[in-house]
């Protein structure tokens, strides 16, 4: 079985999110915001703390309506999904995921299939989940894990467990919130590898910007909930912006063996 045969359906749609203002508690969250991730793409969602990256992957997971604006999926509007169906298009991976069961790992992998199931959470409709799941686990790197309890692994081997329910969900488009949180460098290389070659369309909220340097087609920056810069990455992350958006000396030159950007930075810059 393919990656594209486990997790998507033929298609890589667009995300395409226009005008989304999220207001909470008086305060402007996200201020008209637009995003374009293309098809088959990984588009880093970046910018420093608070600046409303998890807010904006609500949004477009459709946890959270906003105030105004609208996101289309391959054209289709969102909010006019059912539950289900929006669960088959779109599958997030949260920042702080938490499971707490004492289910075995392919159990709660297992979970991911819901959408798939009957009407009821019967497995009937859904001959291929045994299949999915225990693909799901062996693309993770977990699949000798499969029948410990969810409570035995490591907060690493949970998050990649993650990772394997969402793609036993077999999404269209996959939104990452800090996915390489708690990976040892091998891991989080071989998860953003991963990520690439689903061929799905991904959109990834990173702060490490090497990493966003070498796995990221385009970019989308926020600053104070707006956009301040997008476009594909090799244009856009430069030195001005590790200034302007980060208030980091740095310079961005070409890696000379990955022909990627490479960020090296100086420290903190005066102002901010
Ligand atoms: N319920 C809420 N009421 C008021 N403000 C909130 C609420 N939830 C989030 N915020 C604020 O919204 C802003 C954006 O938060 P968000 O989590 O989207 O940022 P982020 O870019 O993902 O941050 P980080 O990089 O630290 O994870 C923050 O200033 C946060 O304090």
């Amino acid at each position: 079985m393919t990656h594209r045969k486990l997790c998507a359906h033929g298609e890589t749609p667009d995300v395409l999110a226009t005008g989304l203002t999220v207001r909470l508690s008086d305060r402007t969250i996200l201020d008209r915001v637009d995003l374009l991730a293309h098809g088959g793409r990984v588009t880093g969602l970046l910018g420093p703390n608070g600046s409303g990256k998890t807010t904006l992957l609500h949004v477009l997971a459709g946890l959270r309506t906003p105030d105004e604006g609208i996101v289309r999926v391959g054209g289709r509007v969102l909010t006019d999904l059912g539950h289900r169906a929006r669960a088959r298009t779109v599958a997030l991976v949260e920042q702080h995921a938490t499971t707490t069961s004492d289910l075995s790992v392919r159990h709660v992998v297992g979970l991911g299939r819901l959408p798939h199931c009957g009407r009821f959470g019967g497995s009937g409709n859904d001959p291929d989940g045994e299949a999915v799941v225990a693909r799901a686990l062996e693309l993770v790197g977990l699949a000798d894990l499969a029948d410990r309890g969810w409570g035995s692994l490591s907060g690493g081997e949970r998050q990649r467990a993650h990772l394997a329910r969402t793609l036993a969900q077999e999404p269209q488009v996959l939104l990452l919130d800090e996915p390489t949180n708690h990976l040892d460098l091998g891991q989080q290389l071989r998860f953003l590898c991963l990520a690439r070659e689903l061929g799905l369309t991904v959109v990834a909220a990173l702060h490490d910007l090497e990493l966003a340097a070498a796995y990221c087609d385009d970019v989308v920056v926020l600053r104070h909930g707006r956009v301040h810069a997008d476009g594909p990455v090799i244009t856009t992350l430069d030195a001005t912006l590790l200034q302007e958006v980060y208030g980091v000396v740095g310079t961005v030159s070409s890696h000379p063996r990955l022909l990627r950007p490479h960020v090296v930075w100086d420290g903190p810059s005066q102002e901010v």
